[in-house]
């Protein structure tokens, strides 16, 4: 798509509030023509080159009338603008948003969260700016005309002689500030080097200390900021010198219309009107160059915007972005189905989206109606309580949703950036199976159960629920299908009882019964305001082991079919782990779990192994029959703690 048909496509988003903007800032730009000709009467008429027609007070009214019309002109331009203004930029907002929100979570945008965040204020701006400026091109262009004609018939030779240098240097300032927008951005782009360097520095303090890096870090900070003298300084000059050509070619103009006007009036063919007309059109003149000069620079940002918007979404096409839809947010309350109303917390796409925070329950929509008993989960209170809005009152009404089985066949995502992943994986497990997925750093096991859940969308491969296909597993794999602890936990800055519930509703003792489950109930008790304790940004009040198990905590409160741990365990002790894995087995009643996980408290627990190497499935098996025959497997087993546990299972 051209930026000309992107640009179109917002216009015809509201096309009648773009015709008002439009009519509006039209007659702003025109009004000026009418002071100009009453003022140039009253200058004649005092001259007595024309008969006089209106009285002074008369003269005085016209001015002041066209004066307050122009006022109020521009207070209904200003609504209009502000109004056409806020839908061009919040219908973007709101389709990237959407679309983010519906790309498989561990890919939802292309570049680092900073950087996507300027693109959502910063190049939505920019296309905001010019659409807003292409409304004034008609009036300006309009009173170019006008204010040519009529000035034209004053004088022809003097129009050209003042006007055409005026228009050249006003124009070859305009041709500059190409050159001005290029040092803008390298100023830009040095300042964000500065400020990216000092968030690292402040979040590494302890790397930088133990490295004893203090002086490097030090010296490239010094460069940084160097580089950053030099674009400012440029970029300063730059403006200030384009500034003050546009400030002076209006005196400039002005003296050259009186050194003419002069010689001019001494002959008698230019009255004092003739020269208050000139003198008044050439301020505005000087303006409108300079305004067409400013859109075209809009137009010229808005392309580089549109550019960086469409490579957000990665793939799409980019009339993803203009997509006419609703902007308000009446009937999406928290809960119902869609994507962009619904409230997820930043940074947390993937945790949030597999945790069920996003109210996407699309996937159960058509559910029939039949009975079913209800099968005993960690999680379940809200069955058991009769809380029919809940997302498991769906599941308890559609019994053959409920988890048979599940089978991945030939699944395979590899990372663009890489080449590396999982390749051909196949996978399969019963109702109320224990599976590990174990393998040395950087096996895929990550990527598998990603892949899976369709975090990361596969290339090639099936994935199958009871038989049935599933076509779009990040739908599916949401509560009450599946629920999913990453690896990384992410915890905003709220009460940890708001950091588990993510929104679920606390119904019938489900809360108590996930913080039993995840082993936290001692550390809950030792936090100085309980649940109510707000933990900080991104959970730094909590140890490692406890911010983890807050994740565990906020997965194990939603009822769901299948259970997805990826290495849980990882910052926890071996008791806490121990305890952990007990109570999973005892309170998970018939439902399934996928583990990621190297430990033997977990590896001991498994009806089924599988043993990842470079991406595909080394190995599968029960622990001893797995300690029998892989030799991938026993490194991991006697490599672990150092413990040599017997085989129990
Ligand atoms: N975001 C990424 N971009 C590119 N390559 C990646 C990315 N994440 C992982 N990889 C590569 O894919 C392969 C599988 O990684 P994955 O994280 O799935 O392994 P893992 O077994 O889960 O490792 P770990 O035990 O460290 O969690 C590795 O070779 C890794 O280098």
């Amino acid at each position: 798509m051209s930026t000309f048909s992107f640009m179109k496509r917002l216009i015809m988003y509201r096309p009648g509030l773009y015709a008002a903007n439009m009519l509006a800032w039209t007659l702003i730009h025109m009004a000026p023509l009418v002071p100009g000709l009453v003022t140039k009467a009253f200058f004649d008429q005092l001259e007595g080159s024309a008969p006089v027609k209106y009285g002074t007070w008369s003269i005085i009214a016209l001015l002041v009338g066209a004066a307050l019309g122009r006022v109020m002109l521009i207070v209904v331009g200003f609504m209009t603008d502000v109004h056409a203004r806020f839908r061009i930029s919040m219908l973007l907002r709101r389709n990237m948003l959407e679309h983010v929100l519906k790309e498989p979570g561990a890919r939802a945008i292309p570049c680092s969260p900073g950087e996507a965040i300027s693109q959502f204020r910063d190049d939505v701006d920019q296309t905001e700016e010019a659409v807003s400026w292409s409304v004034d091109v008609l009036g300006m262009l309009g009173f170019a005309a006008a204010a040519s004609y009529i000035l034209i018939r004053i004088d022809a030779q003097m129009t050209l002689l003042v006007f055409v240098p005026l228009i050249v240097v006003v124009a070859s300032a305009q041709i500059a500030t190409a050159r001005l927008q290029k040092y803008r951005a390298a100023s830009r782009e040095s300042t964000a080097k500065v400020t990216g360097a000092i968030s690292e520095m402040f979040a590494n303090v302890t790397a930088i200390q133990v490295a004893g890096a203090e002086k490097r870090v030090i010296e490239r900070f010094k460069r940084l900021n160097e580089e950053r003298r030099r674009t400012m300084v440029k970029d300063r000059l730059m403006g200030e010198a384009l500034t003050s050509v546009f400030t002076n070619s209006v005196n400039l103009g002005t003296g050259l219309i009186l050194l003419l006007a002069g010689y001019k009036m001494r002959g008698g063919s230019f009255t004092v009107g003739d020269l208050s007309l000139f003198v008044y059109y050439l301020t505005f003149v000087t303006q409108l160059i300079s305004n067409v000069g400013k859109f075209m620079t809009y137009y010229k940002q808005m392309t580089v915007g549109f550019s960086r918007l469409t490579a957000m979404l990665q793939g799409a096409p980019a009339s993803v972005l203009t997509g006419p839809k609703p902007l308000h947010l009446r009937g999406r309350a928290s809960g119902k189905p869609g994507a962009a109303g619904a409230s997820v917390e930043p940074g947390g796409a993937e945790e949030a989206a597999a945790a069920g925070a996003i109210a996407g329950q699309a996937a159960l929509a058509p559910a029939a109606p039949s009975a079913g008993s209800g099968t005993a989960r960690i999680g379940g209170a809200a069955s058991r309580a009769g809380a029919t809005h809940t997302p498991e009152a769906a599941i308890a009404a559609a019994p053959e949703r409920r988890l048979q089985k599940l089978e991945a066949r030939g699944l395979t995502y590899l990372y663009p950036e890489t080449g590396r992943g999982i390749r051909d994986v196949n996978l399969s497990l019963p109702r109320g199976s224990f599976t590990v997925i174990t393998g040395m750093i950087g096996s895929g096991k990550t990527t598998l159960v990603r892949t899976l859940l369709g975090l990361l969308p596969a290339s090639r491969g099936e994935i199958r629920w009871n038989g049935r296909i599933i076509n779009d597993p990040a739908d599916f794999f949401i509560p009450p299908h599946s629920a999913y602890t990453a690896q990384i936990p992410r915890l905003y800055s709220d009460k940890l009882r708001d950091n588990i519930l993510l929104g679920y509703p606390e119904l019938g003792g489900n809360l108590d019964r996930a913080i039993y489950s995840a082993v936290m109930e001692d550390d809950i008790q030792r936090l100085e305001h309980g649940l109510d304790t707000v933990i900080g940004p991104r959970g730094v009040k909590l140890s490692g082991g406890q911010a983890q198990r807050t994740a565990a905590a906020r997965m194990l409160v939603r009822e769901a079919e299948l259970y997805v741990f990826d290495d849980l365990s990882s910052a926890l002790d071996v008791e806490t782990e121990r305890k952990l894995w007990e109570r999973m087995f005892a309170e998970r009643g018939s439902a399934t779990c996928l583990v990621v996980s190297h430990r033997k408290a977990a590896l001991a627990h498994a009806d089924r192994i599988i043993v990842m190497k470079d991406g595909a499935v080394e190995a599968e098996g029960t622990a001893a029959q797995l300690l029998a025959a892989s030799d991938s497997f026993r490194r991991l087993w006697y490599g672990d703690e150092g413990e040599r546990e017997s085989v129990e299972r």
